[in-house]
C-alpha cells in the first residue's frame, strides 16, 4: 500500500472519515439550496483535468462564456468595422460610461464619480498625490503595515516626493484596521488615510463608514482600496461619504489578467483635486492640440492617456451579471462560502497544526479566508499540480478565495480535502 492510499484508508476508517462523509452531505445540501448555483455554468470550464477547485478568484477571476463570445465580436465589429470612428461614436465616453454603470451596480455611486483608468497602482499614485496636495499644511499620510505592498510602496514614493511623513498603523494578529487604531495617529497634520476595505491577507472587512467619518472629523481625506471588496461586498461610497477609492477589476469583476482599475472621486472634491500625471486625454480640450495643459472640468481630468478600451470589455460582462443578481445576493452566498471554508478548516486543517487567521465574525470578513501552516509553500505547489488552486502568501498563509458567482460548496469541499491530504502527505 503506498503512502497516499494508506493515508486515505486510515482517514476513511477514523473520525476524520466520518466528518468527511458528513461534510459531503452538507456541501450537497448547500449547493442544492443555493439560488445562485446555476450561475457557475456561465463561466468557462476548462475541464476537471485542468481544474478541480478554483479557490483564487480573489487574485484572478474566471472568464465568463459571454466574454469568450463578446471579445471576438468586439474585434470584428466595434474595432474591425468602425475603426477610428469608434472614438467619436463610443470610446471617448466609454471609461466614464462603464464607471457610471459600475458605480450604480457595485459601488453605491451616483453618475459622474467613477471611471475606468490605469492600473490600481497608477490610480493610487494619482489620487493619493492629489489628496496630499489638496491639504496644504498637512504633511502626514496614514497607512497600515499590513496593506498590500503596492499601496505602501506608492505612499513611500509620494512621501519622498512631497516631503511627507508616513504614520503606520501597526499590525494586529488577525489583521485589519479598527477605528481605535487610528485614534492616536489622526492629527491636524494628517492629509490622507489609505486603507484596504478588505485586507488582502486576513480578509478583514473594515468598518468603512465609521472610519471615513473619523478621518473627516480630523479634517483629512479618506481613500479606500477596494480591490478585494468590489464585486464581493456591497459598497455605498456616496452614503458613507467616501472621498476617494480605487479598485482592480481582475478579481471579483472578472476583467482578465491586467484589466484596468477603476477610481472613484467624490463629486464634491473633483474641482479641488489636481492629479499629477498630465496627459492629453485628461485635458480640457484633447483634440484642440493646445500649447499647455489645462485639466478637464469634470471627472475626465483624472484620465491621462488613451483609455484601454479593449481591456475594459470583459469586466462589462461581469458587471451586468452582478446587476442581474444584486450585490446583496452575492454577499449572502459569499458569507455561506466563507463559513463553510472555516468549518472545513477547523475540522480538517487545524488538527494538523494549521491556524485560521481570518475573522470568525462574518460581519468582519470579506470573501476569502487565510489559514497558516509552515508547510503551505510546498503544499501549494502540489495542489496546483492536482488542479486545486488556492494561493500562497508568505510567510505561511494559504488564501482560500471564494468568488460567489463561480464557486460551489462541493468544489470548495473538494479543495479543502485536497489541502488536508497534501498536508498529511507532507507530514
Ligand atoms: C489591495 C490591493 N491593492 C492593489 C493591488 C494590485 O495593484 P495593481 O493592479 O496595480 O497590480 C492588489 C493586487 O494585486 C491588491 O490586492
Ligand atoms: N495582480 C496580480 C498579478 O498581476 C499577478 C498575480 C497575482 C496578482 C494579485 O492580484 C495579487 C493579489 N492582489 C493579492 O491580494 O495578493
Amino acid at each position: 500500500m503506498n503512502k497516499e492510499t494508506k493515508l486515505s484508508t486510515t482517514l476513511d476508517a477514523g473520525p476524520v472519515g466520518a466528518a468527511a462523509r458528513d461534510f459531503a452531505a452538507v456541501s450537497a445540501t448547500l449547493d442544492a439550496a443555493d439560488p445562485l448555483a446555476g450561475h457557475r455554468e456561465l463561466f468557462h470550464d476548462p475541464g476537471t483535468a485542468q481544474l478541480s477547485a478554483y479557490l483564487d478568484g480573489n487574485s484572478l477571476g474566471r472568464p465568463l462564456k459571454a466574454t469568450a463570445a463578446n471579445l471576438p465580436r468586439f474585434v470584428e465589429e466595434a474595432w474591425g468595422s468602425r475603426l477610428i470612428r469608434g472614438w467619436d461614436e463610443q470610446w471617448m465616453d466609454e471609461p466614464l460610461a462603464v464607471g457610471d454603470r459600475l458605480g450604480e451596480v457595485a459601488l453605491g455611486a451616483a453618475p459622474g464619480q467613477a471611471f475606468i483608468g490605469d492600473s490600481t497602482s497608477v490610480l493610487l499614485y494619482k489620487l493619493i498625490r492629489a489628496a496630499v496636495d489638496a491639504r496644504p499644511g498637512r504633511d502626514e499620510i496614514i497607512v497600515d503595515r499590513d496593506n498590500f505592498p503596492t499601496d505602501r510602496f506608492i505612499i513611500e514614493g509620494i512621501a519622498a516626493e512631497r516631503n511627507a511623513t508616513i504614520r503606520w498603523v501597526e499590525s494586529r494578529p488577525a489583521g485589519g484596521v479598527r477605528p481605535a487604531d487610528l485614534a492616536e495617529l489622526l492629527t491636524e497634520r494628517t492629509a490622507v488615510v489609505v486603507l484596504s476595505h478588505v485586507a488582502y491577507r486576513s480578509g478583514y472587512l473594515a468598518d468603512a463608514p465609521a472610519i471615513t467619518a473619523q478621518v473627516h472629523h480630523a479634517g483629512a481625506l479618506m481613500l479606500w482600496d477596494l480591490c478585494h471588496s468590489v464585486g464581493s461586498v456591497p459598497l455605498e461610497l456616496d452614503a458613507w461619504g467616501v472621498d476617494l477609492a480605487v479598485g482592480c477589476t481582475y478579481k471579483y469583476l472578472n476583467g482578465g489578467p491586467g484589466s484596468p482599475a477603476f477610481a472613484y472621486v467624490n463629486a464634491a472634491l473633483q474641482g479641488q483635486l489636481q492629479q499629477p500625471i498630465w496627459g492629453w486625454m485628461g485635458a480640457h480640450d484633447p483634440f484642440g492640440m493646445t500649447d499647455s495643459y489645462r485639466p478637464a472640468d469634470s471627472l475626465r481630468r483624472f484620465i491621462t492617456g488613451t483609455p484601454p478600451i479593449l481591456a475594459m470589455q470583459p469586466l462589462k460582462d461581469m458587471v451586468e451579471l452582478i446587476a442581474s443578481v444584486g450585490m446583496d445576493a452575492v454577499r449572502e452566498k459569499s458569507i455561506k462560502l466563507t463559513e463553510h471554508a472555516l468549518n472545513l478548516a477547523d475540522a480538517w486543517l487545524v488538527p494538523l497544526g494549521a491556524e485560521v487567521v481570518s475573522p470568525r465574525d462574518a460581519a468582519e470578513r470579506g470573501s476569502h479566508i487565510t489559514v497558516d501552516h509552515p508547510r503551505f509553500a510546498e503544499a501549494t505547489q502540489l495542489l496546483w499540480e492536482r488542479g486545486v488552486i488556492p494561493d500562497f502568501r508568505p510567510p505561511h498563509g494559504l488564501r482560500i478565495g471564494l468568488s460567489p458567482l463561480s464557486t460551489g460548496f462541493a468544489e470548495l469541499e473538494h479543495g479543502m480535502r485536497a489541502i488536508r491530504d497534501v498536508l498529511l502527505e507532507l507530514s
